[in-house]
C-alpha cells in the first residue's frame, strides 16, 4: 500500500476487551520506539480513536487533491477514522457492504506519509465484514487482544482462526485487564481469571506479547484523550506497551525476512 511499509491488524473476538485502548497505546509506543506510525480506526460503527487521541469532535482531515485526505496528526502519529468524516452523535445504520465500502475508502483515499507501521483497529467480532477487511488489505500480521476470562478467550480463538484462514500471521496475544490493581491500596486481584492469554498463545503456537492490568488510570487517560504511553512516558505500563511494540516489530520483520509478504485482492 502506498506510503505504508507494514500493516498490523489489532483484533479481538469479543467487544469491550480494550482493543481500541491497546491499539492507541501500542501505536504510540511504536512511535516512541522510533518508527513512523499510522493508525486507522476501522471500527466504522463505533469509532473511538478520535476521542482517545484527543482529536476534537468536528475536526476534519484536509483534502489532498481530489477525493483524497491527509490523516490527522496526533502525538506524533498519523490517524484516520470514520469519526473524522461523519457526525459521531448520529447512529450509523449501515449494512455490511456499505461498511466495508467505507472502510475501503478510508484505506484507498488516505495519503499516509511514509509510515513504517500502520495499525488497524478492527471492529469486534469475526463475521463477514472482518473477513472481507482482512482479505482486502495486505496485512503483515495480526495482534489479538483478549481478557483472561473464558468467554473472551473463546472469541479470541475465533479471531485467531479467522486470521489463519486468510493466511495472515498471528504475531501474538495481548492479555488486557489481567489483574485489577486498587488505586487506593495497591492490592491486586485477578478479577477475570489467570493465565488465559498464556494458554491460548500456547495452544495456537503463538506468543503472549504482554499483560496489562485493569487500572483506573488506563481508562481515565484513554477516555481523556491522552493515552497512558503519552501521559506517563516513563511509567511501567508504557514500558509494557513498548516491549509489546518491539515484539511486534520483531515479528513483522521476521516474517518479511522469511517469505515475501502476502497480499490479497479481489
Ligand atoms: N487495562 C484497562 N484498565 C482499565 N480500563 C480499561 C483497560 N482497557 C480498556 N479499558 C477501558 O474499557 C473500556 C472499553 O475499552 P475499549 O473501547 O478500548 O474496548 P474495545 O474492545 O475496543 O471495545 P469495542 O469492541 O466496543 O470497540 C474503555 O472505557 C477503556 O478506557
Amino acid at each position: 500500500m502506498e506510503g505504508v511499509k507494514h500493516i498490523v491488524a489489532v483484533a479481538s473476538g469479543k467487544g469491550g476487551v480494550g482493543k481500541s485502548t491497546v491499539t492507541a497505546n501500542l501505536a504510540l509506543a511504536m512511535a516512541a520506539e522510533g518508527y513512523r506510525v499510522g493508525l486507522l480506526d476501522a471500527d466504522i460503527y463505533g469509532p473511538s480513536q478520535a476521542q482517545m487521541l484527543g482529536i476534537g469532535e468536528g475536526v476534519r482531515p484536509k483534502m489532498a487533491g481530489e477525493n483524497r485526505f491527509n490523516p490527522l496528526p496526533a502525538y506524533g502519529i498519523q490517524a484516520m477514522s470514520m469519526a473524522f468524516m461523519v457526525d459521531i452523535n448520529e447512529p450509523m445504520v449501515w449494512r455490511g457492504p456499505m461498511v466495508s465500502g467505507a472502510f475501503q475508502q478510508l484505506l484507498n483515499q488516505t495519503v499516509w506519509d511514509d509510515v513504517d507501521y500502520l495499525f488497524i483497529d478492527m471492529p469486534p467480532g469475526t463475521g463477514d465484514i472482518q473477513l472481507t477487511l482482512a482479505q482486502k488489505v495486505p496485512v503483515s500480521g495480526a495482534v489479538i487482544v483478549t481478557t483472561p476470562q473464558d468467554i473472551a478467550l473463546l472469541d479470541a480463538r475465533k479471531g485467531i482462526e479467522m486470521f489463519r484462514k486468510v493466511n495472515v500471521p498471528v504475531l501474538g496475544v495481548v492479555e488486557n485487564m489481567s489483574l485489577h490493581i486498587c488505586s487506593n491500596c495497591g492490592h491486586s486481584e485477578p478479577i477475570f481469571g489467570e493465565g488465559g492469554g498464556e494458554r491460548i498463545a500456547e495452544q495456537y503456537g503463538t506468543q503472549l506479547l504482554g499483560q496489562l492490568p485493569l487500572q483506573l488510570s488506563i481508562r481515565e487517560q484513554a477516555d481523556g484523550g491522552k493515552p497512558t504511553v503519552v501521559a506517563e512516558p516513563d511509567g511501567g505500563i508504557t514500558e509494557t506497551f513498548r516491549s509489546i511494540a518491539r515484539a511486534v516489530a520483531e515479528g513483522v520483520e521476521g516474517q518479511s525476512n522469511e517469505s515475501p509478504s502476502i497480499s490479497f485482492s479481489d
